[in-house]
Parts: C-alpha cells; sequence; structure tokens
C-alpha cells in the first residue's frame, strides 16, 4: 500500500479486543527460547517487530510452533543451549529484539552477526555495548562500535557488573540484566527513572530471583530457566492509546477496550489523559500471569492542556506522538520536556511530529527535548508522511480522523506493531 485516507466520522463506538503487548511479546519468545521445557504463549503478537524475534530465536536453534489463534509454541534448548547462527541475524526494525538479544548473545561461546533495517542502522547502540564490554563481553559494530551491523565475538569469562545508566531505558536494563544471567558474580543496574518491568517480572515468572530496591534492580546468576507452561500476553497499552485519545477528542464516543495490560510502569497515558480531564475508566481489573490488565471504557471529554515531563516520560515514551494529537484538541497549552529519547526511535519523532502535524495546519514548536503545543487548533486536511515509523501512521490517522481527514503515506509500517490497525479503525467509525 502507498498510501491510506482516513476521512473524519462523527463518532467512534464499539468494543476492541486490543492486540497482545510487544514489549511482553519479545521476552516471552526469548526467555522461553532459553528453557528447556516447552512454553505455549497466548494472545502473541503476530507483529512484524515479534516476528522479528522469532526469526532470530529460530536460527538460534530454538524450536518456534506457529498455532492459530494467537498462540506460539516454543521448544528452547535450555540456558546454554542456543546453536551458532549460520547467516546474519535480522532484527528488522526492532530495537527491542536488537538490544535485549545482544544482552544474550554477547554471553555465548560462539559469533553472531546483528543488522536490520534503514532505520534500525542509525539507532544507538553504544549504550548497550558499553556495560556489556565493561562486563567482559567483546562487541564490534560500524563507527567505532555506535552503530549495527556489529559482530558478538565470543569471550572467556563475563563480570557481573553495577552499572549506573545514563538514561533510562528498559531495552538497556534489560540487556545487562539478561548478560547478567551469564556472568559470575551479582549484577545490578540503576535507572534515573523506572522504566518498564517486564523483564524483571517475567524473569520472576521464569524463577530467576530478582531484587527490587528504588531504581536499583539485581540479579545472580543461574543454571537454568523454570519455565511456566503457559504466558497469557496482556493486550498492549501502546496500541490501546490510539483509541484511548480519539475515543476522548470525537464527541459523541464511547469505547470498550478489551485485555489492556496496565503494568504501572506502563500507564502514564492513563494518568495524563487523567489529569488532562479525560473519561476512562478500569472495569474487570484482573492478573494476566505476572501483567495485570483491565477493560478500559473511553468517553468523549474536553481536554484540558497539561505538563509532562520527569519521571512519566518513561511510563509513556511510545505514546507522546499520539499525546501531542491529544493535546491539538486540548483547551490551553500542553509543555512536554525530558523526551529527547524520542529522537532515537524509529525515527527522529519530535522532528517527525512537528513537520507533519504542521502539513495538518497545527501549529506547534519543537524543542531540543519535547514539544510545546497549544490547543484549540482546527487541523484541515492533507498529505502526511508516515517516516515509516508505526506509531507516526497511528496518531496521524487519529489527527485526521478527529480534524479534517488526512492521507498518510507509507502506512503499511503499522505492520511492526499494530497489522490490524485500520482495519479496527474502519470498524468502530461512525459516519
Ligand atoms: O523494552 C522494551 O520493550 C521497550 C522499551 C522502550 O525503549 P527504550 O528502552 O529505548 O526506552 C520502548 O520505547 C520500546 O518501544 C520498547
Ligand atoms: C520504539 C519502539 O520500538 P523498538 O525500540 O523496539 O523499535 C516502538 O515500538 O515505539
Amino acid at each position: 500500500m502507498q498510501q491510506i485516507t482516513v476521512k473524519s466520522c462523527k463518532a467512534l463506538l464499539g468494543t476492541t479486543y486490543i492486540p497482545g503487548d510487544k514489549s511482553v511479546s519479545h521476552r516471552s519468545v526469548m526467555f522461553a527460547g532459553l528453557a528447556d521445557t516447552p512454553v505455549v504463549i497466548r494472545n502473541f503478537l503476530y507483529a512484524a517487530d515479534c516476528c522479528s524475534t522469532v526469526s532470530c530465536m529460530e536460527a538460534l536453534g530454538v524450536q518456534v510452533e506457529r498455532r492459530a489463534d494467537g498462540e506460539l509454541c516454543v521448544q528452547g534448548n535450555g540456558l546454554h543451549g542456543l546453536k551458532e547462527p549460520i547467516s546474519v541475524l535480522d532484527a528488522g526494525n526492532s530495537g527491542t529484539t536488537l538490544r535485549l538479544m545482544t544482552g544474550i548473545l554477547a554471553c555465548q561461546p560462539f559469533f553472531s552477526v546483528f543488522s536490520g533495517d534503514a532505520s534500525l542502522t542509525k539507532r544507538p547502540m553504544a549504550r548497550v555495548i558499553k556495560p556489556l564490554s565493561q562486563m567482559g563481553c567483546t562487541i564490534v559494530g560500524r563507527q567505532q562500535s555506535k552503530y549495527i551491523p556489529m559482530a558478538l565475538v565470543p569471550s572467556a569469562q563475563i563480570q557481573g557488573i553495577d552499572y549506573t545508566m545514563p538514561v533510562a531505558s528498559a531495552q538497556v536494563k534489560s540487556a545487562v540484566l539478561l548478560a547478567g544471567l551469564f556472568a559470575k558474580g551479582g549484577t545490578s543496574v540503576t535507572e534515573p527513572f523506572l522504566s518498564r518491568d517486564h523483564t524483571e517480572r517475567m524473569l520472576e515468572s521464569f524463577g530467576v530471583p530478582v531484587k527490587r530496591e528504588g531504581l536499583t534492580v539485581s540479579v545472580a546468576p543461574v543454571d537454568s530457566l523454570t519455565a511456566p507452561k503457559v504466558i497469557e500476553v496482556p493486550g498492549d497499552i501502546s496500541s490501546a492509546a490510539f483509541w484511548l485519545v480519539a475515543g476522548t477528542i470525537l464527541p459523541n464516543s464511547r469505547l470498550l477496550l478489551r485485555n489492556v495490560g496496565i503494568n504501572p510502569t506502563r500507564t502514564g497515558i492513563l494518568d495524563v489523559l487523567t489529569a488532562m480531564g479525560a473519561n476512562i475508566s478500569l472495569e474487570n481489573e484482573r492478573f494476566s500471569g505476572a501483567e495485570p490488565v483491565a477493560d478500559l471504557l473511553v468517553q468523549s471529554a474536553q481536554l484540558r492542556g497539561t505538563e509532562i515531563k520527569g519521571e512519566i516520560i518513561p511510563r509513556l515514551i511510545d505514546e507522546i506522538p499520539v499525546l501531542a494529537v491529544a493535546a491539538l484538541f486540548a483547551q490551553g497549552k500542553t509543555v512536554i520536556s525530558g523526551a529527547e529519547e524520542l529522537r532515537v526511535k524509529e525515527t527522529d519523532r519530535l522532528k517527525a511530529v512537528t513537520a507533519e502535524l504542521s502539513k495538518l495546519g497545527a501549529v506547534l514548536e519543537e524543542k531540543a527535548d519535547g514539544l510545546i503545543i497549544e490547543g484549540g487548533q482546527s487541523l484541515k486536511f492533507g498529505v502526511c508522511h508516515s517516516h515509516d515509523d508505526h506509531r507516526m501512521a497511528m496518531s496521524l490517522a487519529i489527527a485526521g480522523l478527529a480534524g479534517n481527514g488526512v492521507e498518510i503515506t507509507e502506512p503499511d509500517c503499522v505492520r511492526i506493531s499494530y497489522p490490524d490497525f485500520f482495519e479496527t479503525l474502519a470498524s468502530l467509525r461512525v459516519e
């Protein structure tokens, strides 16, 4: 598909199941692939990023059976059972695949090489190479080991470390903790703000003792993982975010979003939208394995501008593009700061949000670390580019839906995290 046109609509009404969480899906295949008993993964996200993780694990000798109804059955060969891949591992567009698997593969007694798509070759790898090198891993990459392609060379003995991270990043934290499982001695990671803790929760459900004290998390080496028989992946709150915003800013809307993960390290979007005046209620709260979930009921509401900064940023990092759309429809100014990490995602999201929403007549100010958005704007129709970034494509769709329509070029990138996004949109819209 070269482009798609999303027309404005009167309202969004209905119920939808939110597809499986991308972060949890990645981890479920990786961890199950390091266990020695079979694991059935339910509600696995069959999207391009998670399929990159599946292909990489298969290339390392893990058996993966794709079943109907979003189930995946993974049979690993144990913590020390991965096999040397015969060709380059392709992480595709997925930073999570690349960074987490670097933590695992840098500790193996075999050679491996990672590559990825055009976007991934621009994303910083020094942030994982630095702590892993301090642990004794040997990793060499393009441009003085800043970028992929990158080779991971066997090293004699990996040592645990106490690492203080300069930026809050669940990918870096996870890479170091995973390497810590293979290291000699304990490993701890301290972050400036708490990032998503799916790795910690899932390691615990694989029998690994994880110690948490404030912003520090520690693990000790283990001999094996004790896998649960089944992992239930909750729905992805980052995918639900598009409907939370759309259901709020489109008048007369009412959406029930079923089975959404509400892990507190991910619910910054709920906190911010609620502070802005959104009408969102949590129903049927329960646990899906180690992860809390709920059904989210969202109804239209008039939003107020707000300030988004500090510790909440890692808790809503992927939702900032769609929050920028929400801010356009709020009363008053929204100021987002401390979000410079957005510059190193699939595209520079601060620049892309500013450039593309401007094409719809929006006025935004791009700052080095955030955005300033005046609310109460009315949007015109425009042609916008997704920058081949799934979160951009879906955020632009919501802007067009609540504004005056939009034509999005390169919309196929939604396959990265939400392959049925446009079909779901069509099923919820009221003309
Ligand atoms: O660990 C994860 O699953 C993720 C962590 C975040 O990245 P950083 O660790 O770079 O902040 C997030 O943006 C990404 O979509 C998924
Ligand atoms: C940044 C994202 O993912 P990743 O880092 O895994 O590419 C995302 O999904 O928005």
